[in-house]
């Protein structure tokens, strides 16, 4: 039987929830040889980042309904239906509900099917509809930890002023690769010359994408290659390369130059590849499998004029796009993160040129992997200077360093600074 939106998206919350599965993997891997069409395709996807993104809200409005605890799927099919009851205006509220029936008749019989029946009638009889709660932890299905953290760094108002920006939807961001590419529907980019905007669409099957025209890339990541000064022969490193967003627009700088993008892992290697291929760059850039904390052993010193450090990080600053990374912090990723981060930068710095210059980037927004990084690096490293960057959205600029939150442009959270080692 063919299976239906709706148990397309159950199917996929169960293994980003049970499975630990992330959510655009699986939802890549359900829908790629799906036979729903588009628009069912994209309302799996509307379901499946709705319920994550809300899914401890959710979980208040029906609780007082349960008189005895669901199994985790049912659950999620509650949460599923919930969703498309308190935030689907075009979805009607019957066909939600009548299909959360079937589905739990399906899965486990007409006892189940009833219980499933019973909660979402009392639910919508009730006045909880009209209700919200007041802790942000609820509210926006925010986990205590990173809350705590946002607090501290942030303050209340600014902290709110971001988990409200989380809730909206993202924008679509391109980089033109062809500059003199027009696109309907998209504006341009008020941080990044070469970026576009558009507040919906499926670009990434359209002509402009398909031949290499534009790419997909947040208008924060596009801060990056700029601050490489690059004129065109250098040899750069792409330490924590793949997909290959930044090696592959950095490309766009060089005509004798090269890239060498690194990356732990083969099928990553691939998407790189793949990119430079699509964008037209396959010539100047080299992709090799390889550790960042061990670059100096690997290359040897002062081999690249340009090292970009795009570090793996938290990733917090995604969590509009990617709304399940909020539920796999602990405290100890921070720690082992930043472990890690100096541990990149001190090897890539040796493999940099005298008067070179290396580039350090995070998607998140906590101190910890930012700030403190780079006070650390140039303390244990008296041979490096930070360089000021500067940027006509002074806003943009503290400390030196590019640093952006979710609200301030509705952007990724990114973070960028610079560094060059004294000749
Ligand atoms: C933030 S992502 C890089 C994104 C990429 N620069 C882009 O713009 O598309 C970090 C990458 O670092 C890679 N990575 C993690 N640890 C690494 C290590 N020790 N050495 C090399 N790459 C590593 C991950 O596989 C991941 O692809």
């Amino acid at each position: 039987m063919k299976k239906n939106a709706r148990q397309t998206a159950l199917d996929i919350l169960n293994d980003i929830f049970g499975n630990d599965a992330y959510a655009n993997i699986s939802l890549d891997r359900n829908l790629r040889d799906s036979e729903l069409s588009q628009v069912d395709k994209g309302f799996v996807t509307a379901l499946v980042y709705g319920v994550v993104s809300k899914r401890t809200l959710l979980d208040w409005y029906i609780a007082p309904f349960l008189k005895k605890q669901p199994k985790p799927w049912a659950r999620t099919l509650l949460h599923l239906t919930a969703y498309q009851i308190l935030f689907m205006d075009k979805v009607p509220t019957s066909a939600a509900v009548d299909e959360a029936v079937k589905i739990a008749k399906r899965h486990d019989g007409q006892a189940t099917a009833n219980f499933i029946n019973a909660v979402l009638r009392n639910f919508m009889r009730s006045d909880r509809r009209q209700e919200e709660p007041k802790d942000w932890e609820t509210k926006y299905s925010m986990p205590k930890l990173l809350l705590d953290k946002m607090v501290r760094q942030f303050g209340g108002k600014r902290t709110g002023e971001i988990l409200e920006s989380l809730e909206k939807p993202s924008h679509v961001s391109l980089r033109k690769i062809d500059p003199d590419i027009e696109l309907a529907n998209t504006r341009p980019s008020v941080l990044v010359e070469s970026g576009l905007v558009a507040d919906s669409g499926n670009f990434a099957s359209s002509e402009a994408f398909l031949t290499g025209k534009i790419t997909i890339q947040d208008e924060s990541s596009q801060l990056v290659a700029p601050q490489l000064e690059l004129k065109g022969e250098e040899e750069v490193l792409d330490a924590c390369a793949a997909p290959g967003g930044k090696s592959t627009h950095m490309a766009q700088y060089l005509t004798t130059g090269h890239i060498t993008a690194l990356d732990l892992y083969d099928h990553k290697l691939e998407l790189i590849q793949q990119n430079a291929q699509r964008q037209h760059v396959s010539d100047r850039i080299i992709t090799q499998k390889g550790d960042a904390t061990k670059v100096f052993e690997t290359f040897g010193a002062e081999r690249f004029d340009r090292i970009l450090v795009d570090a793996p990080c938290s990733g917090v600053g995604l969590i509009r796009r990617k709304p399940d990374i909020r539920y796999r912090k602990e405290n100890s990723d921070f720690e082992a993160l930043q472990q890690i981060q100096l541990e990149i930068l001190d090897s890539t710095s040796k493999s940099l040129k005298k008067s070179g210059i290396m580039v350090y980037s995070t998607c998140t927004i906590f101190n910890e992997e930012n700030f403190d990084v780079v006070h650390q690096f140039l303390e244990s490293h008296p041979d490096f200077e930070q360089v000021e960057i500067s940027h006509e959205k002074t806003d943009l600029i503290t400390d030196g360093c590019i640093f952006i939150t979710p609200e301030m442009y509705h952007t990724d959270g990114f973070f960028v600074a610079k560094f060059k080692k004294k000749g």
